[in-house]
């Protein structure tokens, strides 16, 4: 246990210092997935299939939460990982720490891969990587008074004799900003921000170097937030902690973070310093996400709700860029001629058949509506008239029920996106570059084949 962290002054609601990352990487994660099987039990999985002989299929369905991730961190750094809610930033966290077991890849902490260790080892190193969760309300335990709460990991990794830790406790209460008299009351007197410093005081006790926070303020008043936020940077000063943190709300993520990460379904997509990301984002999601932000200006609004369409699902994800189906700047495919006007038309009519978006309408109105009148040159024009063919006809009465319409959407849908989304490069390879970085001079990494 360090010798200042007796020593030094409590931390303070105001007055944040700029944490200092080293050149030391504490940890680095290489290839890191974790796929979860659908269901659970014997039977999880196994499916009739009348087809084969065994009628029985045993391929399992799996949700692909994290999907070959890689990257760094310093000590004393704080690496942001933001992302949509689903994209797998709780799953990499827990997976980094071995709450749950790793599919494939590596985690090294302070160069040690905790991949391979078990057992009393695995326990060990638990001490060392701690995690703070986002709901303070449910993660302290009601029965028990917060001196106790603050002592529990220290007497699970039996560190200290009872008096030791008690003082410990203490003075760990004292450090995340609270009465140390605190240490006989009971969670439920305490506010959501005293809780979380509770959270933090626990993690703290058994002399951590990295903490995974899961969203550790998304659940408290903005104005506490900042508080709480400042209180963390604080400590990882003093305590020269390492922090990976997440959360959905970049406004957290740039208080806080050195390097910010972008998650989308179950992938890294870009990388860079904070101030790099937010002012020189490169990745079309960043860009999304970044014009998604609500602006205080509300001359500026036309920016926001760039981000359309559904997440697809992460037991199938898209082929070579995963955003791909939803990205504004997929890449034209190179077998046909076509202006940008014409693609970027051939693109949205692609997505208008797919989301049917439109009554039946006559084939020049389409036309007329998606592409000013003239189709694209050559085999594009072809197959946009092909497809544009076999849409249902317009109903010819208002009181006329649609015509049997539903092959006609699905063979267009099929045949557009079969000969222009999936021959685009974005559906063919999994882009993975790294960038000249304007500002700072960390890395700058953008998984986007634009920056080929
Ligand atoms: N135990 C599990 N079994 C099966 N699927 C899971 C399990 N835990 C998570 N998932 C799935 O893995 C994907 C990633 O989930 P995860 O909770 O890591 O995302 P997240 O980005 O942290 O989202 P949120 O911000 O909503 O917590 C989701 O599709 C989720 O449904």
């Amino acid at each position: 246990m360090s010798e200042r962290t007796h020593t030094e002054s409590a931390a303070s609601e105001t007055g944040a210092t700029e944490p200092t990352a080293s050149d030391e990487t504490v940890l680095e994660v290489d290839g890191l997935s974790k796929y979860f099987t659908q269901g659970s039990g014997f039977f999880a999985g196994v499916s009739l299939d009348f087809d084969r002989f065994p009628p029985i299929d045993t391929e399992q369905e799996r949700v692909k939460a994290v999907d070959d991730v890689s990257f760094e961190i310093r000590r004393g750094e704080t690496l942001g990982l933001v992302g949509e809610s689903g994209c797998g930033k709780s799953t990499l966290g827990r997976t980094i720490l071995r709450l749950l077991e790793p599919t494939d890849g590596s985690i090294y902490f302070k160069g040690e891969d905790l991949a391979d260790i078990e057992g009393g080892e695995l326990r060990d190193k638990r001490s060392e990587m701690q995690m703070i969760f986002q709901d303070p309300q449910s993660s302290l335990d009601p029965r028990l008074k917060i001196g106790q709460i603050v002592e529990e990991p220290m007497r699970a990794h039996g560190m200290l004799d009872a008096g030791g830790r008690e003082q410990r406790a203490k003075m760990l209460l004292e450090k995340v900003g609270l009465d140390p008299h605190h240490y006989n009351r009971h969670p439920h007197a305490f506010s959501g921000g005293q809780r979380q410093r509770v959270n933090l005081a626990r993690a703290l006790s058994v002399d951590p170097d990295f903490i995974v926070c899961d969203e550790p303020v998304s659940a408290l008043d903005v104005s506490i937030q900042a508080q709480v936020l400042n209180t963390m940077e604080q400590l990882q000063e003093e305590f020269g902690l390492t922090y990976l943190f997440i959360a959905h709300d970049l406004s957290v993520i740039r208080h806080i973070s050195d390097r910010v990460a972008v998650m989308y379904l179950g992938n890294i997509v870009e990388l860079a310093d904070k101030e790099e990301l937010f002012e020189n984002p490169q990745h079309p999601y960043t860009e999304a996400l970044l014009e998604s932000i609500p602006v205080p200006d509300p001359r500026k609004k036309g920016a926001r709700g760039v981000l359309e369409g559904e997440v697809p699902s992460p037991v199938d994800p898209p082929s070579g860029c995963r955003f791909r189906t939803r990205c504004p700047k997929l890449i034209a495919p190179e077998n046909y001629d076509l202006t940008d006007e014409k693609w970027a038309q051939t693109r949205s009519f692609m997505r208008a058949v797919k989301r049917r978006t439109f009554e039946p309408m006559p084939a020049e109105r389409i036309r007329r509506e998606f592409f000013d009148g003239d189709l694209p040159r050559g085999e594009a024009g072809e197959i946009v008239a092909e497809a544009i063919d076999v849409l249902p006809a317009e109903r010819r009465r208002p009181d006329e029920t649609a015509p049997e319409s539903a092959d006609g959407w699905t063979e267009a849908t099929d045949l557009l996106l079969e000969s222009f989304a999936q021959q685009s490069i974005c559906a063919r390879e999994r882009p993975a570059y790294e960038l000249e970085a304007e500002y700072g001079t960390a890395p700058h990494y953008a998984a986007c084949h634009l920056h080929r």
